[in-house]
């Protein structure tokens, strides 16, 4: 069996350059919007349904013949089986019953795990744990069944991504709660970031034992930390999710998933998100793609397209492309993406011709 484009340029090995978007599966689709109008569930609900999961995920690889899909989930899916009251408010993002920044309402986490435990769905319904989270893994089956031989990428989010939301209690533009938190109780923030990085690591080694063949760790807040701050505070916690969810084989290629790394804002700590352990470094919209692949000697390297450019004249993005094609001929291995996810006014077709101008073109490499 040849090896697919993706799981090539992710460890390293020559081929045609691959090409997926974060967010690709949503609201820039109209089959996304239909399907979420047609079950009526509210997202984190959505996603536990193994159909809608597969469908969702199907759809962009179905449009726009990108070179992989990823699980249509949401980081806050491990949070919600492990008993944590959260909600995606449509416009806002993740919103929890409550903030996790005391002591006692962080030991009180400690007791929940990833699977175990219940919440109440939007008819008021106790629903199990366990169940949600055989519903990811059959979720994960069916879209890999229906791929065939592209491949699906799992995901989960990064301990600091998730404990900022758990901190604040809803997005936040600068996390100050959270980092206030990591400076003042240290044990408190280890606690929580150990929790974080063990639910987070669970939920993306169910998505690769169920027949993910990669998986990408988003660590979308990253940007608003100092370089110290991410090295003594983050880094260890992102390392004990690589390293756990290195421990995880994919039915489908019988080896560990390759591992991505995304954050935004994230160009002062390149390195040192690649030094938690991973195999390619996705790199945001904000930073010049030749200047990051010399931050990563070795890596594979993923993007990073400016999502701003997706409304503008195609001549302006076609040159942008190509500009990105040639800079990441230089890295060992260039996945094309964005430089973060899909806005959701996005016109589908731009991503559809973007897709064939990079197999036009990245065959060159
Ligand atoms: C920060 C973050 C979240 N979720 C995620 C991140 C990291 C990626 C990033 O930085 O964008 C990850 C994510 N969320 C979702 C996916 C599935 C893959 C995909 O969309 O292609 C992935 C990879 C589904 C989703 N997750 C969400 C949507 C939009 C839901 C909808 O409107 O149907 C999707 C497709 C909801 C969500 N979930 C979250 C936010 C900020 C939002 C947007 C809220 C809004 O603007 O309405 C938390």
């Amino acid at each position: 069996m040849t090896t697919p484009p993706l799981i090539a340029a992710l460890t390293g090995q020559r081929g045609p350059t691959p090409v997926w978007f974060m967010r690709q599966a949503g609201r820039s689709l109209p089959e996304y919007r239909e399907l979420r109008a047609d079950i009526g569930l509210p997202m984190l609900e959505a996603c536990l349904r193994p159909d809608v999961a597969a469908e969702a995920t199907v759809q962009p690889v179905r449009r726009h013949g990108v070179d992989a899909g990823i699980f249509f989930s949401d980081i806050m899916v491990p949070l919600r089986l492990a008993g944590v009251g959260v909600e995606i408010e449509p416009g806002v993002g993740p919103v929890l019953d409550h903030p996790y920044r005391t002591r006692e309402s962080i030991d009180e986490l400690l007791s929940h795990r990833y699977g175990e435990g219940s919440w109440t769905d939007s008819t008021g319904r106790t629903r199990d744990c366990a169940e949600g989270a055989q519903s990811v893994r059959d979720g994960v089956a069916t879209a890999v069944r229906e791929l065939g031989s592209t491949p699906l990428i799992g995901f989960g989010g990064a301990p600091f991504t998730l404990a900022a939301y758990m901190v604040e209690g809803r997005p936040s533009r600068d996390h100050m709660a959270a980092r206030a938190l990591a400076a003042s109780d240290p044990g408190a923030w280890d606690a929580l970031m150990t929790w974080c990085a063990r639910v987070s690591a669970d939920f993306m080694t169910a998505q690769i034992e169920a027949g993910a063949s990669a998986a990408q760790l988003f660590d979308s807040w990253v940007g608003s930390l100092s370089p110290r701050t991410y090295r003594e505070s983050v880094a260890p916690y992102s390392r004990m999710v690589a390293q756990r969810v290195a421990g995880a084989v994919s039915p489908v290629t019988g080896c560990r998933a390759p591992f991505i790394h995304f954050g935004t804002g994230s160009a002062p700590i390149l390195s040192d998100m690649a030094e938690v352990g991973v195999d390619c470094v996705g790199v945001d919209w904000k930073t010049d793609l030749s200047w990051a692949i010399g931050q990563v000697p070795g890596k594979a390297v993923q993007g990073n397209l400016d999502p701003a450019l997706l409304q503008a004249p195609w001549h302006v993005i076609e040159q942008a492309v190509r500009d990105i094609l040639d800079a990441g001929r230089s890295a060992p291995g260039h996945v094309f993406n964005l430089g973060h996810g899909v806005p959701p006014t996005t016109d589908p077709d731009v991503l559809t011709r973007i897709v064939e101008l990079v197999h036009e073109l990245g065959d060159e490499r």
